[in-house]
């Protein structure tokens, strides 16, 4: 069997994550748990900064695909930056010291509590998503006496040819301010004391495996700049956003980074601005798995069912998004079958493959669910009274756990003070 990347390899029949065997992992932390591989993620940041290395360019790691504390001390320690969706995002990245200078803040309902905290922080930019944002935002900073920076989000109305669920740049998505109505959005924003333009920002979709959408709507987006120097708004940041894609099935060839860089330095040059991207899943979606044990497997009709101990709330993806995860044995078996692998929620839906050939696992083995770094552990939940899995991080022969099992006491903290 193939290796399905240079983090995840197979030696003697066992499947390791880096030096260590998952197994191992399994037997000491229970199942199930996400595993992620530091090797990975910083391989994958130097990818990145070596890409880009030759133009003035901010990496804004995107805190939604994982925002566990550890991914994130990880990313201050290489010293780039966070791009948020939320208050609870930028509290966190705080706390992992990632400094305000490097945050960005995109998303359409910024409530006035995390406007006012993030305006506190003082943030490098607000990705702006509406007039109304602008006219509160700028209220906010008027309150607490400071400038607040901001950018606007502008839809190229451009499609990434991704998941419908995950466009974000089409004209009728919620996302953004319409190109059309960008320079008003600006000459409105210049005319609000207590803002300071800084940038202009897209992001059209996530999981992007042709990169040419990302050339039309730099292209869409660099006429704009043009177009607001005319008009005396000069910028310093252009930021194109995230959405490279990953190798979700073993035949995937998903763009490397300088191809990005590639097509789109070359637009934002003849600009001058300096760029800012926001990688999200393809920083960290190989580098994880999520490894399970069979609780049981059962023949109905002509179907087998390969029933695990981790379900759609620890990995929502196939169940959102119809999306495909590979999945491996942790030991390697002589026999294959054709088998529904299924989760124990109460939900049909719950599935992480169907009609999928894989080893005949039995009840007490281990599998991998790949590529779930991103957008996994972040998108869990606790349905069906469920404690979120463990994660633990693996560098070289040591793993640490970077996020405890929950308990059941933990699950009724929240509740505990209700009075009925
Ligand atoms: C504004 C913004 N930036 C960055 C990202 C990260 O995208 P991805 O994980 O596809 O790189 C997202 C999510 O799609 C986003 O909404
Ligand atoms: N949650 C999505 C990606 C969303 C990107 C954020 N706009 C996924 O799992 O593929």
């Amino acid at each position: 069997m193939e290796n399905f990347n240079e983090y995840f390899r197979y030696k003697d029949g066992k499947l390791y994550c880096e030096e260590v065997p998952l197994e191992k992992i399994a037997e000491k932390v229970g199942t199930p748990f996400y595993v992620y591989s530091k090797t990975a993620i910083e391989d994958k940041i130097n990818q990145y900064k070596e890409a880009f290395k030759d133009y003035p360019t901010l990496i804004c790691y995107a805190v939604k695909a994982n925002s566990n504390l550890s991914i994130l001390k990880i990313i201050e320690k290489n010293d780039i930056g966070v791009d948020i969706v939320s208050g609870g995002e930028l509290f966190k990245a705080r706390e992992a010291g990632i400094p305000p200078n490097k945050i960005v803040y995109a998303g359409v309902g910024k409530t006035d509590f995390e406007l006012s905290y993030a305006v506190r922080e003082e943030i490098l930019a607000f990705n702006v998503e509406s007039f109304q944002e602008l006219e509160v935002i700028d209220k906010i900073a008027k309150d607490r006496k400071k400038k607040a920076r901001i950018s606007i989000r502008v839809n190229p109305d451009v499609n990434p040819k991704t998941h419908p669920y995950i466009s974000t740049g089409l004209r009728a998505s919620k996302f953004g301010i319409d190109i059309n109505e960008a320079l008003d959005a600006y000459r409105y924003a210049s005319k609000l004391e207590n803002l300071e333009i800084v940038g202009v920002h897209c992001h059209i979709g996530s999981q992007i495996m042709d990169i040419s959408p990302y050339k039309e709507a730099v292209e869409k987006v660099a006429e704009l700049v043009f177009d607001l120097k005319k008009e005396g708004i000069e910028l310093q940041y252009f930021d194109i956003g995230g959405g490279l894609g990953i190798k979700y099935k073993p035949e995937d060839k998903p763009p490397h980074p300088k191809e990005l860089a590639d097509i789109v330095i070359p637009i934002v040059k003849q600009t001058g601005l300096k760029l800012i991207i926001e990688p999200g899943r393809s920083l960290i979606g190989e580098a994880g798995a999520l490894v399970s044990q069979v609780i049981f497997t059962k023949n109905k009709k002509d179907k087998h069912f390969i029933i695990v101990d981790s379900g759609m709330n620890d990995l929502l993806r196939p169940a959102m998004y119809n999306a495909y995860h590979h999945i491996l044995p942790v030991n390697k078996k002589d026999k294959k079958v054709v088998a529904d692998i299924v989760g124990p929620i109460c939900e049909t839906g719950d599935f992480f493959a169907l009609d999928r050939e894989i080893d005949d696992l039995q009840r007490g083995d281990y599998l991998a669910v790949m590529s779930a770094g991103a957008y996994g552990s972040s998108m869990s939940s606790n349905y069906n009274v469920r404690p979120r899995a463990a994660e633990v991080l693996v560098e070289k022969d040591k793993f640490n756990i970077i996020r405890e099992r929950e308990d059941y006491n933990y699950l009724i903290i929240p509740e505990e003070k209700g009075e009925i």
